[in-house]
């Protein structure tokens, strides 16, 4: 196994979150939903999606969305480097951490895999150029102070992009994307647990046109 080189953390993956500027964060408790879901966020104008290892439904509908080739499919909630390997095995194509941890950003880096791990500190985000890395998530982006925190943080690290994600929201995104240091924002207000629960696809659709054309004007 070769280790990937740091500057490939994210060509594709970034280029695609550059583009849609929108990461829908899923939580799919059953995987039947997942090809109806691909189809409502594709619908909307999205190409890229992070399914979250909340559930043990995560890496089937990680392998049934990844049957959509107008999708970017991505793993989150990545905690361990067992998972990642479930993750990569089922199609996912990038990797996703709510936090820093050593072990599995090396392991996604030894698979090949680009990784986004989350960081909320100064001394995160240095841990994550130290591995090489130059897009974190930021997690959890409201409570950590939302716009002023970014900016903030960006002022020394001018090189690193951030995805802000918790409590990004249609009446919020616009101020993130204003950012030059946010790459994309992510987020689960298109594809709340109840819209997914009841089969709503054409609500998750319109919010996520919603959402790509509020991206589009910032
Ligand atoms: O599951 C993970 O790995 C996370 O990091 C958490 C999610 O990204 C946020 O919970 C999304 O936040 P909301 O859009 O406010 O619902």
């Amino acid at each position: 196994m070769t280790a990937v080189h740091p500057s490939e953390q994210s060509a594709d993956v970034s280029e695609t979150l550059a583009k849609g500027r929108i990461l829908p964060v899923v939580v799919l408790d059953d995987a039947r939903a997942a090809a109806p879901l691909a189809a409502a966020l594709t619908a909307g104008g999205l190409r890229s999606v992070e399914v979250t290892f909340r559930t043990d439904a995560a890496a089937d509908a990680i392998r049934a969305m990844s049957e959509d080739p107008q999708l970017f499919v991505g793993a989150g909630t990545v905690l361990t480097p067992g998972q990642v390997d479930e993750a990569v095995a089922a199609g996912a194509r990038f990797i996703v951490c709510p936090g820093f941890s050593p072990r599995v950003v090396a392991h996604c880096q030894q698979v090949g895999v680009p990784v986004f791990p989350g960081a909320a500190t100064a001394t995160e985000i240095q841990m994550a150029i130290d591995a090489g890395l130059d897009t974190v998530k930021f997690f959890p982006a409201e409570q950590l102070g939302g716009v002023a925190m970014i900016k903030a943080l960006a002022a020394p690290f001018r090189s690193v992009r951030f995805i802000p994600t918790g409590g990004v929201n249609t009446g919020n995104l616009r101020d993130y994307l204003a950012l030059p240091a946010v790459l994309a924002v992510g987020g689960t207000w298109m594809v709340a647990p109840s819209l997914l629960a009841e089969g709503r696809w054409d609500e998750v659709t319109t919010l996520t046109a919603a959402a790509v054309n509020a991206a589009r004007e910032s």
